[in-house]
């Protein structure tokens, strides 16, 4: 596998912040990689390194083995988080200025837009004035003039913030697509599910730092299967008596248990049928959203303590 973008021992501080502390990782040529994390851990930041925007204080950033300059600037189609359309331009206008801006020509372009502008049902904005756009369709157009010119790395920064369910199931296929045809593709999201059903791999920030990084379905299985889904009619109290477990997705008849230590399922399996009816108990690896919440919560136990400490 060869690695495309390359992240190492990476550092920037704001003034007192420490925004991105040692950060290393590495996105493999054709795969989708996601940036996880809570607000404030470092991932803007980072990407805006790796676009060359901001520059690291330390380490080194490489894409396809060259130092992060102008001319790697060139090869990564970048959505960044606040989204710069020109308000008073048409919509057809600014995707065929931006489109040229990259090095396309008219024809080329013109035909790219079109293309793009019918799969996201957007054609018959062409001639609206930007600025009279909703959240969510100036998105959809920021999106288009990224991908329009075809370039071999992409890096959205929170791709899917302001959509609905059905843009947004049509923006995954889209990304889905970008990696079918080769293309190398990075994007930050709060969104687990989309991750789940996207990403190769991962990384997970917390305080400006890696708390978790490698290929998603090996960080599952790395945390076992000790997540009980059980599905219940009647009371749910027993759940409120269970020892040594974290109660996740509680809902009036479903429940996700991360197993900490001790209890094993067939205790809870006991305790449940005592009080309720069980309609589904079933022992899976854990969702994204709960290695997320259990490793972000850990590390942030683990600085406390070191902070009580010093
Ligand atoms: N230009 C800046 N000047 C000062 N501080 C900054 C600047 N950019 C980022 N920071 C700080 O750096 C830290 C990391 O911010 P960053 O935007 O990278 O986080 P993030 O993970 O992208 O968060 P979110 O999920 O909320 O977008 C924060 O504490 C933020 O306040």
């Amino acid at each position: 596998m060869s690695v495309t973008i390359s992240v190492e021992g990476v550092s920037k501080s704001f003034g007192q912040t420490k925004a991105v502390d040692d950060v290393s990782f590495e996105v493999e040529k054709g795969r989708i990689f996601g940036l996880l994390g809570p607000n404030g851990a470092g991932k803007t930041t980072t990407i805006r390194m790796i676009n060359y925007i901001t520059l690291q204080d330390e380490g080194e950033i490489t894409i396809n083995g060259q130092q992060v300059s102008p001319k790697t600037q060139k090869m990564i189609g970048y959505m960044p988080e606040e989204r710069g359309l020109y308000k008073k331009m048409k919509v057809g206008e600014q995707l065929m200025y931006l489109a040229q801006l990259k090095g396309m020509n008219k024809n080329d372009a013109r035909e790219k837009i079109k293309y793009w502008l019918h799969r996201f049902n957007a054609y018959d904005w062409h001639s609206k004035v930007v600025g009279e756009l909703s959240k969510g369709m100036s998105q959809k157009i920021q999106f288009i003039a990224t991908i329009v010119h075809n370039p071999e790395i992409y890096i959205f920064d929170e791709p899917f913030s302001g959509l609905d369910p059905i843009n947004s199931e049509l923006l995954k296929e889209i990304i889905i697509e970008l990696k079918e045809q080769g293309s190398t593709i990075l994007f930050s999201t709060h969104r687990m599910e989309q991750v789940e059903q996207m990403c190769d791999d991962i990384c997970l920030f917390n305080n400006g730092k890696v708390v978790l990084t490698g290929n998603l379905r090996q960080i599952k299985k790395d945390f076992g299967k000790n997540t009980v889904l059980i599905e219940f009619q009647g009371d749910g109290g027993f759940l409120d008596e269970l020892d040594d477990v974290r109660i996740n997705n509680r809902s009036t008849n479903f429940a996700e248990i991360r197993i900490l230590n001790g209890l094993n399922s067939q205790e809870i399996l006991r305790k449940a049928m005592e009080k309720a009816e069980i309609h589904k108990f079933q022992l899976v690896e854990p969702s994204l959203n709960e290695i997320f919440i259990s490793t972000v919560g850990e590390d942030n136990i683990k600085k406390q303590q070191e902070a009580e400490l010093s």
